[in-house]
């Protein structure tokens, strides 16, 4: 049994000067898709849709592609894919889940770039629903969750009482349409 979730925090990835301009720009860049109640998304990369029909491959985003390169020196792998949580204030939120991991390349996890409000991501043990663990995620920072940590633990965002906004970019590997069905072939 996992006791913690194996992640690595990098309080301070991004200065909070770079933090805030990448805040700012975002905010005013990305076409925010509001279909979503609790909080609002975009997503870019490699992207996928479970039912296996349609794939779709939408161009990096200029402001995410060099953040893509820090990461693969950071974390030794490159992401193909980026999904970007708005959470406009507090009231904004994530409930508990865990991140698909059937279509991640071997060995990699999920990096997730924190700006704006500080939140803290709250994991729950899906062995013992006793065990909690909690992330406080400041401006700038970055936070690696293994893959291996989907399959032991939920996470979400609860909401709490900010009226700051914050975004959280996460980063994947995650495999062409191709790539995947050889892995189905196998
Ligand atoms: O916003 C966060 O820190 C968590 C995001 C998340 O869990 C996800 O996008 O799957
Ligand atoms: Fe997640």
């Amino acid at each position: 049994m996992m006791t913690e979730p194996e992640a690595t925090l990098d309080p301070q990835f991004l200065s909070p000067a770079d933090a805030s301009a990448l805040f700012e720009a975002l905010l005013s860049e990305v076409q925010w898709d509001e279909r979503m109640k609790a909080r609002k998304t975009a997503c870019f990369g490699q992207t996928y849709d479970d039912s296996g029909v349609d794939y779709q491959l939408v161009p990096m985003h200029p402001r995410l592609a060099p953040l893509c390169e820090a990461i693969s020196v950071r974390l030794g792998f490159m992401p193909t894919n980026c999904l970007l949580n708005y959470y406009e204030s507090g009231r904004s939120s994530m409930g508990f889940h865990s991140d698909a991991t059937h279509n991640l390349a071997e060995g990699t996890g999920v990096a997730i770039l924190s700006v704006g409000a500080e939140r803290c991501p709250s994991f729950r043990s899906k062995t013992d629903p006793e065990l909690t663990v909690e992330y406080p995620l400041p401006h700038g920072s970055l936070f690696y969750m293994s893959q291996g940590t989907q399959d032991h633990w939920l996470h979400a965002v609860k909401k709490t009482e900010t009226d700051d906004s914050r975004i959280s970019l996460t980063f994947r590997h995650i495999l062409t349409p191709e790539e995947l069905a050889v892995r189905r072939s196998r």
